[in-house]
């Protein structure tokens, strides 16, 4: 049973791309006369004014997404820590994408065709759906084609993106659904910014992958096998590992150690630019669930991908 905190959430701001939430039983909303969200969900302005979530758990935990990018910015466990992590050149002008946080990657993780790492993470998504429950609030975004997105990738998709947090995890559901009348064929990631102290970092759960070690050269990537148990980051790291295994740890040397989860992500990629960011470099690790080899989806077929973060 859902249990209903008397705090009320009530939305701010009217936000364009903000739609009514659908009402269903277990879920507990604040009706407002502007768009009605769940109790532990609230609107707010974020940087450069764009329209943030913000998700306040009974059980002390927050995180924060834009609807630009559907950019998930910050998990907060209860600890008060943020185990994400923004770049200090991040910016939120919408030119462009948020640098850190789980941006995502889609129609392509690239290198390819179009801009690095697809457009999504350069489109406003929408909130359509909110909910509560025993206290844990959650959001659905979604995505659909466009004129910007068209002019890249001539398809029409829907992307529905829900995120849920509990005390001390967050899981994301992305929905991706062909709903054009041709097939199309894509590839995504979630390239997930964790705050870390780079001396002391180890991720550990690739051993026995194949890599693709896009050092030197991301266009030609270097076949190997991971051999280590625990990958360090002593320098440069830009590797994408081919059908890992769903379930990896990341030690971010601040006191967690983080479980990543995944369902349907089939790959990884493990990255730290080094002194090409010397001015963070050393306070971020993305390690990112992700889907290198392409999808094909007929049309009115879907293809459904889960992340699940979580601290002990
Ligand atoms: O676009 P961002 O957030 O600056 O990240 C860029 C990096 O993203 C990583 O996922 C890629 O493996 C790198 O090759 C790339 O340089």
């Amino acid at each position: 049973m859902a249990m209903v905190s008397m705090k009320l959430s009530v939305p701010p701001l009217n936000f364009p791309n903000l739609r009514p939430n659908k009402r269903y039983p277990g879920m507990a909303f604040a009706a407002t006369n502007q768009d009605a969200v769940a109790l532990g969900v609230k609107v707010t302005q974020g940087e450069g004014n764009l329209p943030k979530l913000v998700l306040t758990s009974d059980h002390g935990s927050e995180a924060e997404i834009y609807l630009f990018g559907g950019c998930i910015t910050s998990w907060k466990v209860p600890s008060g820590r943020d185990l994400l992590f923004v770049r200090p050149d991040a910016v939120f002008d919408k030119k462009k994408p948020i640098s850190g946080g789980i941006p995502h990657c889609f129609p392509q993780f690239g290198p390819g065709a179009m801009q690095q790492h697809g457009f999504a993470r350069n489109m406003d998504w929408s909130l359509v759906e909110s909910g509560n429950v025993e206290g844990n609030p959650n959001v659905t975004l979604e995505l659909k084609d466009g004129p910007y997105s068209r002019a890249m990738w001539d398809f029409g998709f829907l992307a529905r993106y829900k995120v849920i947090l509990n005390m001390k995890s967050i899981s994301t559901e992305l929905t991706v659904t062909n709903t054009d009348n041709k097939a199309f064929t894509f590839s995504a990631a979630l390239h997930s910014y964790f705050r870390a102290s780079i001396t002391g970092i180890s991720v550990k759960g690739l051993k026995g992958c194949k890599s693709l070690n896009k050092d030197p050269d991301p266009k030609n990537p270097i076949e190997g096998r991971e051999e280590r148990d625990s990958i360090t980051f002593p320098g440069f790291v830009d590797c994408i590992y081919l059908d890992a295994p769903n379930e990896v740890h990341l030690d971010n040397a601040l006191g967690d150690v983080i479980t990543i989860k995944n369902t349907n992500w089939s790959d990884a990629v493990l990255w730290n630019p080094h002194l090409q960011m010397e001015a963070c470099y050393k306070d971020f690790v993305c390690v990112e669930n992700a889907k290198i080899g392409t999808v094909q989806l007929e049309p009115e077929q879907s293809w459904i991908a889960k992340q699940h973060l979580s601290i002990v």
